[in-house]
């Protein structure tokens, strides 16, 4: 007799390709309207459940997994980070946790790239302009902006996206530094022509754009706080495509306004969607909805690894995209 096919619910809409597939190989409850599930539909979602496929709007904490009950097995998430799931609980339950590494890299790259053009190149003002039909016409003093060829660029976190921002940053001619918990082997660094600072620090206050790219964890959480915004050049331009709780929001929000730095380019936010109003006055700083990785070829490609995740689970063996408690 066949197995019975697992139980999988998902929690948010999903494109409609992976919902499909899903629905051929599992026993899968798809969601039909696309608003987050509340902490009490998730806790139902999880008791029902094998699988439950959640996104970075769930936040799963260990209360929630002690509600959940016995039958969870995997928390196959839709998404490459995992702050919003509290992994070593779920471990310590027998509950494990993938993700979709490496699908999410050359789009979130691309992003940060269009946020330093955005910011350095003042592209909101200019599409402001533009929209209220108040363009006259060319002028040669009009919204310039700075050029980044030559610039200092900083990337903090040089993993896989930390690497593909350095790869398309020298293309544009800048210059890469990196911060990162273990320095890159030689081979990796001298083919980056990337420069590491020990000192987060001292590589801060030395840049002229800094790209936030290690995924937000206990220790990282804040890691761009008051002090640290302070030793910034206020020449210098952030921009975030990472987790928001990387920077103390209030504090970058106070420092763009006081004129402490030259612009924010930032995809994500302290809050989510609440984030601090003030920034939507500043013209030196471009918002964008968490869109990093939003693109057509990469939805489909975290789909077919969740796919994939559980599908290993099933037939026995470990996901290839287990999430191990602490090692990120
Ligand atoms: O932010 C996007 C992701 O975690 O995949």
């Amino acid at each position: 007799m066949p197995a019975p096919r697992l139980s999988v619910v998902v929690t948010r809409r999903l494109p409609e390709r992976v919902e499909t597939r899903m629905t051929e190989l599992f026993d899968v409850t798809l969601r039909e309207s696309d608003a987050p599930m509340s902490r009490e539909e998730l806790v139902a979602a999880m008791r029902d459940a094998d699988v439950l496929v959640p996104t970075l709007c769930d936040h799963i904490d260990a209360n929630m997994l002690a509600q959940a009950g016995e039958r969870l097995r995997l928390i196959a998430n839709f998404g490459a980070g995992i702050d919003h799931i509290d992994v070593a609980s779920a471990r310590s339950r027998n509950v494990l946790v993938s993700n979709t590494p490496g699908v999410v890299t050359e789009d979130t790259a691309d992003m940060v790239m269009s946020l330093i053009l955005g910011v350095t190149r003042r592209i909101p003002e200019g599409l402001a302009l533009m929209s209220r039909g108040e363009w006259k016409g060319f002028s040669p003093t009009a919204l310039l902006g700075g050029r980044i060829g030559g610039r200092r660029l900083g990337i903090i976190g040089m993993g896989r996206i930390g690497q593909a921002v350095a790869r398309r940053a020298a293309a544009f001619g800048m210059q890469i530094h990196y911060h990162n918990r273990r320095r890159l082997r030689p081979e990796t660094e001298a083919e980056l022509q990337a420069t590491y600072w020990d000192s987060l620090d001292q590589m801060v206050a030395r840049m002229d754009v800094i790209s936030v790219n290690c995924p937000h964890t206990p220790a990282t959480f804040h890691l761009l706080n008051a002090r640290r915004l302070k030793l910034m050049k206020p020449s210098a331009v952030i921009v975030n495509t990472s987790r928001g709780e990387v920077i103390d929001e209030n504090a970058l929000t106070r420092a763009l306004k006081a004129g402490e730095l030259a612009g924010a380019g930032l995809d994500v936010f302290e809050h989510g969607a609440a984030f601090n109003p003030d920034l939507r006055q500043l013209p030196n700083v471009v918002l964008l909805p968490h869109m990093g990785s939003a693109t057509v070829e990469g939805r489909l490609e975290m789909g077919e690894k969740v796919i994939l995740n559980i599908k290993t689970f099933a037939d026995g063996h470990r996901p290839p995209d287990l999430v191990v408690p602490g090692v990120l």
